[in-house]
């Protein structure tokens, strides 16, 4: 038997081959819809009862830095995180059960901080924290939450129904996420740099974070978009097809265009780039659209409708129309802001924990 390193498959290839293993046993549950491939498992409890589940690990080094990360916001992080999963579905959520695994030097007060976050979190989404596991850990921080949530048939909404012709629509604003990591970092990188030196810390540098709060607060307090799937009952709005934008804007298109059959035409001029991730990638002297197509963590929405809901649509504020679900032949093209069309499956997709 011959080993391959997942990078050679990456994230994406690895669930490929585990959700050929699980197949099996799927078929003992004739009432699950929705097995691996979606933002939630979705099964039917009964004629007009749909339940959605989830699971998001956050692991210490992969997922958040302590030096740069206060343990209550990363609390509520991890609560945000899967309750967008289940607003990906048009659900909403109920239950969650968090495993945690800790270094045994850590202090109490610090697990007590980030249960803090996420009672905060569960609170305002309405959700209840009902269990979970603990244990210690050799190697850092591990949170791991399951979620649950409730739709109806009607209102389920999967990543396959998008349409040749339906528009796509994004929540929100992208790129912030990726600039407040950038932040960041840079700030953990000065901090080490004058402990080395034996320097008093250098207050200027914070001076500079303050000027990008919204940023920084993107990327350490996301939000689920619980408004989005409020807006959508209230208008009778049921998108034909929805993912959350976790691993990046074009990977997260590519997931919903391979699931529903088709491509996608988008325009990168219409992307609602973040005003003050902009300005920072300007700093850093990086491109802030590929922030936005690529960076991922900004757990907005992206959904299709039919044109016929245009109006509805645009009635949003915080929703943009950014380009048109198409043939799957014609693949998933991006105009970009000189007017070039390119093929994002040339494209670094985004995001990917094994990428090589
Ligand atoms: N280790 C795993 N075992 C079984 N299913 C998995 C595993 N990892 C991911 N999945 C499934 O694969 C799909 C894609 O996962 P992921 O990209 O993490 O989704 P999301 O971005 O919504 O969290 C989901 O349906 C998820 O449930
Ligand atoms: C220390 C640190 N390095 C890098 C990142 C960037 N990052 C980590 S995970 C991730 C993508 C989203 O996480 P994932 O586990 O793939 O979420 P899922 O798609 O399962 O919801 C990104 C952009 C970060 N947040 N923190
Ligand atoms: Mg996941």
């Amino acid at each position: 038997m011959s080993y391959n390193p997942i990078s050679e498959i990456g994230e994406f290839g690895l669930i490929d081959r585990l959700a050929k293993i699980t197949a099996p046993s799927t078929k003992q549950r004739p009432e699950l819809i929705e097995g691996i491939g979606d933002d939630c498992a979705v099964w039917q409890s009964d004629e007009s009862v749909v339940q959605v589940a989830t699971t998001d690990i956050l692991t210490e080094h992969v997922h958040f830095d302590l030096l740069t990360t206060p343990l209550h916001h990363l609390g509520s992080k991890a609560i945000s995180v899967n309750v967008s999963d289940i607003c990906a579905m048009n659900a909403m959520p109920d239950y969650a059960v968090i495993s945690i695994a800790v270094p045994p030097k850590m202090p109490v007060e610090m697990v007590e901080e980030l249960y803090k976050g996420m009672n905060h979190a569960a609170e305002i989404y309405g959700l209840a924290i009902a269990g979970g596991d603990t244990s210690s850990s050799a190697s850092g921080l591990f949170i791991s939450v399951s979620m649950t949530g409730t739709t109806t048939p009607e209102l389920l909404t999967l990543r396959k129904g998008a349409s040749p012709g339906d528009l796509i629509c994004v929540t929100g604003t992208l790129g912030g996420s990726t600039a407040g990591l950038h932040l960041l970092q840079r700030e953990k990188a000065t901090m080490i740099e004058q402990m080395r030196n034996n320097e008093p810390y250098n207050k200027e540098v914070m001076a500079e974070l303050q000027e990008y709060t919204e940023a920084i607060r993107c990327h350490l307090l996301p939000k689920a978009r619980i408004d989005i799937i409020d807006f959508f009952s209230e208008e009778g709005i049921v998108p034909t097809a929805m993912i959350d934008i976790s691993d990046g804007l074009v990977s997260d298109l590519g997931h919903l265009c391979r699931r529903s059959g088709v491509g996608a035409k988008i325009d990168e001029s219409k992307l609602p780039v973040l005003p003050e991730a902009r300005a920072v990638a300007e700093e850093f002297q990086q491109d802030v659209f590929d922030w936005a197509l690529t960076g991922g963590e900004d757990y907005q929405l992206l959904f299709t409708v039919p044109k016929s809901q245009y109006d509805l649509i645009a009635s949003h504020r915080d929703i943009t129309v950014i380009g048109e679900i198409s043939e799957k032949e014609e693949g998933m093209m991006l105009t970009d802001i000189f007017g070039m069309t390119i093929d994002m499956a040339d494209m670094k997709r985004g995001f990917d924990h094994f990428a090589g």
